[in-house]
């Protein structure tokens, strides 16, 4: 792709020839600092920027007042499926097929269920939820475990999510589990490798970089398809009226699943009928709803971990923060308890009532998001007719964002940006009354957008948020969790425009004592009553 000229380059300030190559190859590890000076000198000033990136190719990074310029261009000129494919190596992978090529992923999904009506998941989901940490930390209150923060909570929200992906008993089946929760593991670095190969041998070596995925994709397919075809073949016998209605059928990713492939096929769309595509999208959702959940809940712990040893060792007065956000989650859920047998929206209050850790999770979203850009689109060929405001015409196949990473670090919108400190959230104003998934109309909504900006916003951002608040006030309830001794806080990595934080720290877990567990009864009863 050609960049217009004109346009200033970061990362081109350093002595010696190949400035434009050797900015390239710095945009490897080093993107943040370009970032911030494309940023600080441009973006500040209403100018657009151009950010090398050796991966997927160098990209105009517009000033954020523009992003409501950029929200409102449709999809036949600016793509964004184009982009997302890039940015992961989609066609590499994300088992991309003909069916799945040309589409984001199952949108009825998320906008109904797991938006509209998550709260009718709840009970699945908590239940789950304990068997999770049961069988990963155990229930002995005298032995301390030693965990592997990252791994562990990916393993955790992978079987909280299967209960309502795949239902019982596979939610419950070990190897599924496994499986599940190793595809796309390393997606960003592997699509980062991806993206540096020559075009000619992409297709033998990005497909030799991705077979483990594909293998963990098929083992998880081999152990899913019977479910799937029964219920499939269910669907069938309902569309033609020889069975009971949908309602008779479990509520989760499978049913809705197989019903909308009984309704592509009746409206000639058979490719979507098809067991393998059933099992593919299976694999997508998991990875795209597990991976980035599993990231942010482990480094909001890490951030609430270590905000609370600081505490300590200032000697500063009054509870820690660990202690503020466990007191907060005992009197909700005492409240939910008192209530959830004559209020049937008592799981929602109790998500509700959490403002506390919504603050901390607010601010690990700010500082620790995984993009470092955002709202990208890619022009198509009918985007050479167009032209952006700031920039000029552009040709075919340039990406063209928001340093989002700039915004959360402007230090004119965020005292002292670069430290993590939940109480700015704990106003009284406008930023407690910020949602944690952005949006709205809210008079920041365009300074806080960790999940993304309108047309390209993230559609699992609600289903997210509360699973991470279920999957964190279950485990302070009840379980103990510190730091190791000697425990220090590492830095943000950098691969490319991606970004990784706390993904190596290690805590210690052990269950709280007077605790008990959930009877063996549908649900759970929601943990039984604890506290
Ligand atoms: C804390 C967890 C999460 C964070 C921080 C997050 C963040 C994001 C971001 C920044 C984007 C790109 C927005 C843009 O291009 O401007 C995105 C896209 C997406 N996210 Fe999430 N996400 C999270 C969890 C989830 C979950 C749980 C799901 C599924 C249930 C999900 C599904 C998706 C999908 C399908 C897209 C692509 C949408 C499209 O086609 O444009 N995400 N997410």
């Amino acid at each position: 792709s050609e960049i217009p000229n004109g346009l200033p380059w970061v990362g081109q300030d350093h002595r010696g020839p190949f400035k434009r190559s050797r900015s390239y190859l710095r945009s490897v590890f080093g993107t943040r600092e370009m970032i911030r000076e494309g940023y600080e000198k441009y973006s500040k000033n209403g100018r657009p920027f151009v950010l090398p990136n050796l991966f997927t190719g160098a990209e105009i990074l517009i000033p954020p007042a523009q992003i409501d310029w950029l929200n409102e261009q449709n999809e036949e000129n600016f793509s964004i499926i184009d982009t997302h494919k890039q940015f992961i190596r989609a066609d590499y992978t994300m088992l991309l097929d003909q069916t799945t090529i040309h589409e984001r992923i199952y949108k009825d999904a998320f906008r109904k269920n797991l938006t509209r009506r998550f709260y009718e998941l709840l009970p699945p989901l908590a239940e789950e939820v304990e068997h999770a940490l049961i069988g990963q930390a155990g229930t002995d209150p005298e032995e301390w475990k030693l965990i592997e923060g990252f791994k562990f909570w990916k393993r955790v929200v992978v079987q909280a999510v299967s209960s309502i992906f795949v239902g019982k008993p596979l939610c419950n089946d070990q190897s599924y589990l496994y499986y599940a929760s190793r595809f796309n593991q390393n997606v960003m670095l592997k699509a980062g490798i991806i993206g540096t190969l020559p075009a000619f041998l992409r297709p033998i070596l990005g497909y030799l970089i991705v077979c483990t995925d594909k293998y963990y994709h098929a083992r998880c397919a081999d152990i899913t398809s019977p479910t799937i075809r029964e219920r499939l073949n269910r669907h069938v016998e309902i569309a033609s009226g020889k069975a009971k209605e949908v309602g008779t059928q479990p509520n989760d990713l499978l049913t809705w699943a197989c019903a909308d492939a009984v309704q592509a096929a009746q409206s000639g769309n058979a490719a979507k009928f098809s067991l393998d595509f059933l099992t593919r999208r299976l694999s997508l959702m998991n990875f795209t709803s597990t991976h980035s959940t599993g990231l942010n809940l482990n480094s909001m712990l890490v951030d609430i971990l270590f905000a609370s040893k600081e505490h300590g060792e200032k000697g500063l007065d009054g509870p820690t923060l660990m202690e503020r956000v466990r007191i907060e989650i005992e009197d909700a859920y005492r409240i939910y308890c008192q209530t959830k047998d004559q209020n049937p929206n008592a799981g929602e209050v109790f998500l509700e009532s959490l403002p506390t850790m919504e603050a901390c999770f607010k601010e690990t979203l700010r500082l620790r998001g995984f993009v470092s850009r955002i709202a990208m689109k890619t022009t198509t060929a009918r985007g050479s007719q167009i032209s952006v405001p700031t920039v000029g015409v552009v040709p075919r196949g340039i990406k063209i964002g928001v340093p989002v990473w700039g915004i959360h670090h402007d230090g004119e919108i965020y005292k002292n940006p670069f430290e993590w400190t939940a109480d700015r959230w704990l106003d009284n104003g406008p930023m407690q009354r910020m949602p944690v998934g952005g949006g709205g109309t809210h008079e920041m909504y365009r300074s806080y957008i960790p999940f993304g900006y309108k047309a390209t916003v993230c559609p699992g951002r609600f289903f997210a948020v509360n699973v991470i608040k279920l999957i964190a006030s279950h485990v302070l309830l009840h379980y103990d969790i510190e730091l190791p001794p000697n425990a220090e806080r590492s830095g943000h990595q950098w691969w490319g425009t991606s970004i990784s934080y706390g993904t190596e720290a290690k805590y210690l877990i052990r269950r709280r004592q007077g605790t008990s567990v959930s009877p063996k009864t549908e649900f759970a009863s929601w943990w039984h009553k604890t506290v």
